[in-house]
Protein backbone atom coordinates (compact mmCIF):
# COMPACT_ATOMS: atom_id res chain seq x y z
CA UNK A 1 0.00 0.00 0.00
CA UNK A 2 2.77 2.26 0.85
CA UNK A 3 3.77 3.63 -2.36
CA UNK A 4 0.50 3.87 -3.46
CA UNK A 5 -1.08 5.94 -1.35
CA UNK A 6 1.98 8.65 -1.26
CA UNK A 7 0.94 11.78 -2.44
CA UNK A 8 -2.73 10.28 -3.37
CA UNK A 9 -6.02 12.14 -2.06
CA UNK A 10 -8.07 9.59 0.21
CA UNK A 11 -11.39 9.74 1.61
CA UNK A 12 -12.20 8.27 5.09
CA UNK A 13 -16.39 8.07 5.65
CA UNK A 14 -17.17 7.71 9.38
CA UNK A 15 -13.31 8.85 9.24
CA UNK A 16 -13.49 10.09 13.24
CA UNK A 17 -14.32 6.58 14.71
CA UNK A 18 -11.61 4.31 15.95
CA UNK A 19 -10.65 2.76 12.26
CA UNK A 20 -10.31 6.14 10.42
CA UNK A 21 -8.66 7.20 13.22
CA UNK A 22 -6.30 4.33 13.31
CA UNK A 23 -6.13 4.46 8.98
CA UNK A 24 -5.45 8.44 9.22
CA UNK A 25 -2.46 7.81 11.20
CA UNK A 26 -1.41 5.06 9.31
CA UNK A 27 -2.27 6.91 6.00
CA UNK A 28 0.01 10.27 7.42
CA UNK A 29 3.02 8.12 8.27
CA UNK A 30 3.17 6.70 4.89
CA UNK A 31 3.18 10.24 2.93
CA UNK A 32 -0.41 10.36 1.74
CA UNK A 33 -1.43 13.68 -0.04
CA UNK A 34 -4.25 14.25 1.74
CA UNK A 35 -6.97 12.37 3.79
CA UNK A 36 -10.06 14.00 4.12
CA UNK A 37 -12.61 13.17 6.76
CA UNK A 38 -15.99 13.15 6.06
CA UNK A 39 -18.68 12.49 9.38
CA UNK A 40 -21.53 14.15 11.00
CA UNK A 41 -20.26 15.36 14.73
CA UNK A 42 -18.22 18.27 14.60
CA UNK A 43 -17.04 17.98 18.21
CA UNK A 44 -15.20 14.35 16.98
CA UNK A 45 -13.70 16.31 14.35
CA UNK A 46 -12.18 18.79 15.99
CA UNK A 47 -10.69 16.55 18.93
CA UNK A 48 -9.35 14.69 16.08
CA UNK A 49 -7.96 17.83 14.48
CA UNK A 50 -6.19 18.93 17.96
CA UNK A 51 -4.96 15.40 18.56
CA UNK A 52 -3.46 14.69 15.15
CA UNK A 53 -2.06 18.69 14.41
CA UNK A 54 -1.57 17.91 10.46
CA UNK A 55 -2.69 20.36 8.24
CA UNK A 56 -2.91 17.02 5.52
CA UNK A 57 -5.73 16.27 7.24
CA UNK A 58 -9.43 18.04 6.07
CA UNK A 59 -12.26 17.82 7.89
CA UNK A 60 -16.02 17.87 6.10
CA UNK A 61 -19.31 17.96 7.98
CA UNK A 62 -21.49 15.85 5.88
CA UNK A 63 -23.60 12.50 5.73
CA UNK A 64 -23.57 10.30 3.30
CA UNK A 65 -27.41 9.82 3.34
CA UNK A 66 -26.90 13.33 1.45
CA UNK A 67 -25.84 12.78 -2.49
CA UNK A 68 -23.99 16.28 -2.16
CA UNK A 69 -22.13 15.73 0.75
CA UNK A 70 -20.23 12.65 -0.90
CA UNK A 71 -20.14 13.86 -4.26
CA UNK A 72 -18.53 16.86 -3.31
CA UNK A 73 -16.63 14.78 -0.54
CA UNK A 74 -15.17 12.79 -3.31
CA UNK A 75 -14.43 15.26 -5.88
CA UNK A 76 -10.72 14.95 -6.68
CA UNK A 77 -10.31 11.66 -4.54
CA UNK A 78 -8.11 8.66 -5.66
CA UNK A 79 -9.07 5.71 -2.91
CA UNK A 80 -12.02 5.91 -0.41
CA UNK A 81 -12.49 4.15 2.87
CA UNK A 82 -15.87 3.49 3.58
CA UNK A 83 -16.14 3.18 7.34
CA UNK A 84 -19.14 5.16 7.89
CA UNK A 85 -22.33 3.11 9.29
CA UNK A 86 -24.99 2.41 11.82
CA UNK A 87 -23.33 -0.61 13.66
CA UNK A 88 -25.09 -1.30 17.35
CA UNK A 89 -27.51 -4.35 16.60
CA UNK A 90 -29.60 -3.43 19.05
CA UNK A 91 -30.10 0.61 18.16
CA UNK A 92 -30.67 -0.94 14.42
CA UNK A 93 -33.38 -3.53 15.65
CA UNK A 94 -35.70 -0.41 16.63
CA UNK A 95 -34.60 1.71 13.89
CA UNK A 96 -34.57 -0.15 11.22
CA UNK A 97 -35.32 2.36 8.52
CA UNK A 98 -32.93 4.48 9.85
CA UNK A 99 -30.42 1.70 8.80
CA UNK A 100 -31.57 1.08 5.83
CA UNK A 101 -30.94 4.83 4.58
CA UNK A 102 -27.19 4.81 5.95
CA UNK A 103 -26.00 1.35 5.41
CA UNK A 104 -27.61 0.81 2.05
CA UNK A 105 -28.71 4.26 0.89
CA UNK A 106 -25.89 5.80 1.94
CA UNK A 107 -23.45 3.62 0.64
CA UNK A 108 -25.11 3.49 -2.94
CA UNK A 109 -24.60 7.12 -2.30
CA UNK A 110 -20.97 6.95 -2.14
CA UNK A 111 -20.32 4.14 -4.61
CA UNK A 112 -22.54 6.62 -7.25
CA UNK A 113 -20.40 9.76 -6.60
CA UNK A 114 -17.08 7.84 -6.57
CA UNK A 115 -17.74 6.33 -9.72
CA UNK A 116 -18.50 9.82 -11.17
CA UNK A 117 -15.82 11.25 -9.75
CA UNK A 118 -13.39 8.60 -11.50
CA UNK A 119 -12.06 7.18 -7.92
CA UNK A 120 -9.87 4.68 -8.05
CA UNK A 121 -10.67 2.22 -5.68
CA UNK A 122 -13.26 2.43 -2.90
CA UNK A 123 -13.06 -0.28 0.27
CA UNK A 124 -16.51 -0.48 1.60
CA UNK A 125 -16.09 -1.66 5.58
CA UNK A 126 -18.98 -4.66 6.04
CA UNK A 127 -19.10 -7.14 8.87
CA UNK A 128 -19.66 -10.99 9.96
CA UNK A 129 -23.40 -10.21 10.53
CA UNK A 130 -24.13 -9.71 6.85
CA UNK A 131 -23.77 -13.29 6.58
CA UNK A 132 -27.18 -15.31 6.86
CA UNK A 133 -27.82 -11.93 8.78
CA UNK A 134 -30.81 -12.18 11.58
CA UNK A 135 -30.13 -8.41 12.58
CA UNK A 136 -31.41 -5.31 10.74
CA UNK A 137 -27.61 -4.01 11.14
CA UNK A 138 -26.57 -7.71 9.45
CA UNK A 139 -29.43 -7.60 6.68
CA UNK A 140 -28.37 -3.76 5.45
CA UNK A 141 -24.82 -4.47 5.54
CA UNK A 142 -25.21 -7.66 3.31
CA UNK A 143 -27.68 -5.46 1.03
CA UNK A 144 -24.32 -2.95 1.28
CA UNK A 145 -22.58 -5.94 0.02
CA UNK A 146 -24.80 -6.66 -2.83
CA UNK A 147 -24.69 -3.17 -3.83
CA UNK A 148 -20.99 -2.99 -4.09
CA UNK A 149 -21.48 -7.02 -6.23
CA UNK A 150 -23.78 -5.08 -8.23
CA UNK A 151 -21.95 -2.40 -9.57
CA UNK A 152 -19.06 -4.48 -9.98
CA UNK A 153 -21.26 -6.88 -12.26
CA UNK A 154 -22.74 -3.45 -14.48
CA UNK A 155 -18.73 -2.21 -15.42
CA UNK A 156 -17.31 -0.18 -12.74
CA UNK A 157 -15.92 2.52 -15.38
CA UNK A 158 -12.82 2.39 -14.03
CA UNK A 159 -13.65 2.41 -10.18
CA UNK A 160 -12.74 -0.57 -7.91
CA UNK A 161 -15.38 -1.48 -5.32
CA UNK A 162 -14.62 -4.07 -3.25
CA UNK A 163 -15.46 -5.24 0.72
CA UNK A 164 -13.86 -6.64 3.45
CA UNK A 165 -15.57 -8.19 6.76
CA UNK A 166 -14.78 -8.05 9.87
CA UNK A 167 -15.41 -9.78 13.15
CA UNK A 168 -16.05 -7.60 16.30
CA UNK A 169 -13.05 -5.23 16.80
CA UNK A 170 -11.45 -5.41 20.24
CA UNK A 171 -12.10 -2.10 22.47
CA UNK A 172 -13.80 -0.22 19.77
CA UNK A 173 -16.55 2.49 20.61
CA UNK A 174 -19.63 0.75 22.14
CA UNK A 175 -18.15 -2.44 22.08
CA UNK A 176 -18.15 -5.18 25.32
CA UNK A 177 -14.27 -4.99 25.95
CA UNK A 178 -14.37 -1.23 27.74
CA UNK A 179 -17.89 -1.83 28.92
CA UNK A 180 -16.16 -5.12 30.70
CA UNK A 181 -13.11 -2.66 31.84
CA UNK A 182 -15.67 -0.12 33.27
CA UNK A 183 -17.21 -2.51 35.41
CA UNK A 184 -14.52 -4.54 36.89
CA UNK A 185 -13.02 -1.10 37.44
CA UNK A 186 -15.70 0.04 39.24
CA UNK A 187 -16.27 -3.03 41.39
CA UNK A 188 -19.62 -3.79 39.76
CA UNK A 189 -20.10 -7.48 38.31
CA UNK A 190 -19.47 -7.70 34.57
CA UNK A 191 -22.88 -8.36 32.78
CA UNK A 192 -22.52 -11.40 30.36
CA UNK A 193 -25.53 -11.92 27.90
CA UNK A 194 -24.62 -15.66 27.62
CA UNK A 195 -21.09 -17.44 28.21
CA UNK A 196 -21.27 -19.37 25.20
CA UNK A 197 -21.58 -17.08 22.76
CA UNK A 198 -18.71 -16.40 20.61
CA UNK A 199 -17.39 -14.27 18.44
CA UNK A 200 -14.01 -13.42 15.77
CA UNK A 201 -11.90 -11.15 17.39
CA UNK A 202 -9.94 -8.70 15.80
CA UNK A 203 -7.37 -5.89 17.01
CA UNK A 204 -7.41 -2.79 15.27
CA UNK A 205 -4.39 -2.83 13.67
CA UNK A 206 -5.83 -6.37 12.23
CA UNK A 207 -9.17 -4.65 10.73
CA UNK A 208 -6.86 -2.14 8.91
CA UNK A 209 -4.72 -4.53 7.81
CA UNK A 210 -7.43 -6.50 5.86
CA UNK A 211 -8.60 -3.04 4.28
CA UNK A 212 -4.73 -2.95 3.18
CA UNK A 213 -4.69 -6.08 1.98
CA UNK A 214 -7.97 -5.60 -0.14
CA UNK A 215 -6.80 -2.15 -1.23
CA UNK A 216 -3.55 -4.16 -2.90
CA UNK A 217 -5.20 -7.22 -4.06
CA UNK A 218 -9.27 -6.54 -4.90
CA UNK A 219 -11.01 -6.70 -8.02
CA UNK A 220 -13.87 -5.51 -8.82
CA UNK A 221 -16.71 -6.88 -6.28
CA UNK A 222 -14.04 -8.59 -3.96
CA UNK A 223 -14.92 -9.04 -0.24
CA UNK A 224 -12.07 -10.01 1.40
CA UNK A 225 -12.45 -12.11 4.67
CA UNK A 226 -10.01 -12.43 7.62
CA UNK A 227 -9.49 -16.38 9.15
CA UNK A 228 -10.07 -14.36 12.35
CA UNK A 229 -9.57 -16.78 15.92
CA UNK A 230 -13.03 -16.71 18.40
CA UNK A 231 -13.35 -16.34 21.59
CA UNK A 232 -16.00 -17.73 23.71
CA UNK A 233 -17.50 -14.00 25.45
CA UNK A 234 -17.21 -15.91 29.38
CA UNK A 235 -13.49 -16.87 28.59
CA UNK A 236 -13.26 -13.34 27.69
CA UNK A 237 -14.58 -12.11 30.78
CA UNK A 238 -12.52 -14.38 32.46
CA UNK A 239 -9.27 -13.26 31.07
CA UNK A 240 -10.26 -9.35 31.57
CA UNK A 241 -10.79 -10.68 35.69
CA UNK A 242 -7.41 -12.45 35.05
CA UNK A 243 -5.57 -9.71 33.69
CA UNK A 244 -6.75 -6.97 36.35
CA UNK A 245 -6.63 -9.82 39.20
CA UNK A 246 -10.36 -9.43 40.41
CA UNK A 247 -12.53 -12.99 40.81
CA UNK A 248 -13.55 -14.16 37.85
CA UNK A 249 -17.73 -14.13 38.57
CA UNK A 250 -19.72 -12.05 36.21
CA UNK A 251 -24.19 -12.13 35.70
CA UNK A 252 -25.16 -13.46 33.36
CA UNK A 253 -28.14 -10.75 31.76
CA UNK A 254 -29.70 -13.13 28.90
CA UNK A 255 -29.10 -12.43 25.09
CA UNK A 256 -29.96 -9.04 23.34
CA UNK A 257 -32.38 -7.87 20.54
CA UNK A 258 -31.17 -9.49 17.01
CA UNK A 259 -28.07 -11.35 18.75
CA UNK A 260 -26.56 -14.38 17.12
CA UNK A 261 -24.91 -17.15 19.36
CA UNK A 262 -21.80 -18.04 16.70
CA UNK A 263 -21.45 -15.44 13.65
CA UNK A 264 -20.30 -16.55 10.21
CA UNK A 265 -17.63 -14.73 7.99
CA UNK A 266 -18.26 -16.73 5.19
CA UNK A 267 -20.99 -18.45 3.82
CA UNK A 268 -20.15 -22.57 2.51
CA UNK A 269 -21.63 -21.35 -1.39
CA UNK A 270 -18.52 -18.44 -0.78
CA UNK A 271 -15.60 -20.92 0.55
CA UNK A 272 -16.45 -23.05 -2.45
CA UNK A 273 -15.84 -20.29 -5.08
CA UNK A 274 -13.65 -18.97 -2.79
CA UNK A 275 -9.43 -17.93 -3.08
CA UNK A 276 -7.29 -18.60 0.02
CA UNK A 277 -4.79 -16.00 0.73
CA UNK A 278 -3.23 -17.76 3.34
CA UNK A 279 -4.77 -15.47 6.51
CA UNK A 280 -7.59 -14.04 4.22
CA UNK A 281 -9.86 -15.45 2.06
CA UNK A 282 -10.74 -13.25 -1.38
CA UNK A 283 -14.56 -14.03 -2.30
CA UNK A 284 -15.20 -13.39 -6.11
CA UNK A 285 -18.14 -11.62 -6.64
CA UNK A 286 -20.23 -13.99 -9.11
CA UNK A 287 -20.08 -12.70 -12.09
CA UNK A 288 -22.45 -14.29 -14.70
CA UNK A 289 -24.59 -12.08 -16.32
CA UNK A 290 -28.60 -12.58 -16.64
CA UNK A 291 -28.56 -15.21 -18.84
CA UNK A 292 -31.39 -16.83 -17.29
CA UNK A 293 -30.99 -20.22 -18.78
CA UNK A 294 -27.28 -20.51 -17.58
CA UNK A 295 -28.39 -21.17 -14.45
CA UNK A 296 -32.07 -21.72 -14.53
CA UNK A 297 -32.11 -24.62 -17.26
CA UNK A 298 -28.80 -24.86 -17.74
CA UNK A 299 -26.73 -24.72 -14.36
CA UNK A 300 -22.80 -24.53 -13.43
CA UNK A 301 -20.52 -27.42 -12.02
CA UNK A 302 -19.50 -25.63 -8.91
CA UNK A 303 -16.90 -27.41 -6.38
CA UNK A 304 -18.47 -28.81 -2.93
CA UNK A 305 -19.57 -26.80 -0.68
CA UNK A 306 -17.34 -26.73 2.16
CA UNK A 307 -18.70 -25.67 5.81
CA UNK A 308 -20.03 -22.33 6.97
CA UNK A 309 -16.71 -20.19 8.65
CA UNK A 310 -18.20 -19.11 11.60
CA UNK A 311 -16.80 -18.53 15.59
CA UNK A 312 -17.89 -21.99 16.69
CA UNK A 313 -15.79 -23.68 14.03
CA UNK A 314 -12.64 -21.24 13.87
CA UNK A 315 -10.29 -21.34 15.79
CA UNK A 316 -11.04 -20.81 19.52
CA UNK A 317 -9.07 -18.64 21.77
CA UNK A 318 -8.23 -20.26 25.16
CA UNK A 319 -8.01 -17.89 28.43
CA UNK A 320 -4.22 -18.02 28.70
CA UNK A 321 -4.41 -16.61 24.68
CA UNK A 322 -7.22 -14.37 25.25
CA UNK A 323 -5.26 -12.78 28.05
CA UNK A 324 -1.91 -12.44 26.29
CA UNK A 325 -4.06 -10.97 22.79
CA UNK A 326 -5.49 -8.71 25.56
CA UNK A 327 -2.29 -7.29 27.23
CA UNK A 328 -1.15 -5.60 23.09
CA UNK A 329 -4.21 -3.59 22.93
CA UNK A 330 -3.27 0.15 24.07
CA UNK A 331 -6.32 0.40 25.51
CA UNK A 332 -5.83 -2.40 28.22
CA UNK A 333 -2.47 -1.56 28.53
CA UNK A 334 -2.91 2.33 29.60
CA UNK A 335 -5.62 0.73 32.08
CA UNK A 336 -3.16 -1.93 33.64
CA UNK A 337 -0.66 1.26 33.79
CA UNK A 338 -2.99 2.56 35.93
CA UNK A 339 -3.93 -0.02 38.11
CA UNK A 340 -0.61 -1.72 38.65
CA UNK A 341 2.42 -0.28 36.23
CA UNK A 342 4.69 -3.47 37.00
CA UNK A 343 1.97 -5.72 35.08
CA UNK A 344 3.54 -3.20 32.06
CA UNK A 345 6.61 -4.16 32.19
O1 LIG B 1 -23.24 -6.27 28.45
C1 LIG B 1 -22.90 -7.03 27.52
C2 LIG B 1 -22.87 -6.63 26.17
C3 LIG B 1 -22.48 -7.56 25.21
N1 LIG B 1 -22.15 -8.82 25.55
C4 LIG B 1 -21.76 -9.83 24.55
O2 LIG B 1 -20.48 -9.52 24.06
C5 LIG B 1 -20.37 -9.90 22.70
C6 LIG B 1 -19.89 -8.74 21.91
O3 LIG B 1 -20.83 -7.67 22.02
P1 LIG B 1 -20.56 -6.24 21.34
O4 LIG B 1 -21.70 -5.35 21.68
O5 LIG B 1 -19.18 -5.79 21.65
O6 LIG B 1 -20.53 -6.62 19.81
P2 LIG B 1 -21.63 -7.23 18.85
O7 LIG B 1 -21.19 -8.64 18.55
O8 LIG B 1 -23.00 -7.03 19.31
O9 LIG B 1 -21.44 -6.30 17.58
C7 LIG B 1 -20.19 -5.68 17.35
O10 LIG B 1 -19.46 -6.35 16.40
C8 LIG B 1 -19.90 -6.25 15.09
C9 LIG B 1 -19.04 -7.11 14.22
O11 LIG B 1 -19.48 -8.40 14.31
C10 LIG B 1 -19.93 -4.84 14.64
O12 LIG B 1 -18.67 -4.30 14.56
C11 LIG B 1 -20.79 -4.07 15.63
O13 LIG B 1 -20.69 -2.73 15.30
C12 LIG B 1 -20.38 -4.24 17.03
O14 LIG B 1 -21.32 -3.63 17.89
C13 LIG B 1 -21.74 -10.40 22.27
O15 LIG B 1 -21.72 -11.80 22.28
C14 LIG B 1 -22.66 -9.87 23.35
O16 LIG B 1 -23.77 -10.72 23.59
C15 LIG B 1 -22.15 -9.21 26.88
O17 LIG B 1 -21.84 -10.35 27.20
N2 LIG B 1 -22.51 -8.30 27.82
Amino acid sequence: MNPTTAGRRVLITGGTGSFGRTMTRRLLDRGVGEVRVLSRDEAKQDEMRRALGDARVSYHIGDVRDYDSVQRASRGVDFVFHAAALKQVPSCEFFPLEAVRTNVLGSANLIEAATRNGVRSVVVLSTDKAVQPINAMGLTKALMEKVAQAHARRGSGGTVVSCVRYGNVMCSRGSVIPLFVEQIRSGAMPTVTNPAMTRFLMSLADSVELVEHAFAHARPGDVFVRKAAACAIGDLVVALCQLFDVPAKYDVIGVRHGEKQHETLASREELARAEDFGDFYRVPVDARDLNYAAYVTEGTLGGRPAEDFTSANARRLTVPEIVALLRTLPEIRAELALREPVLTQ
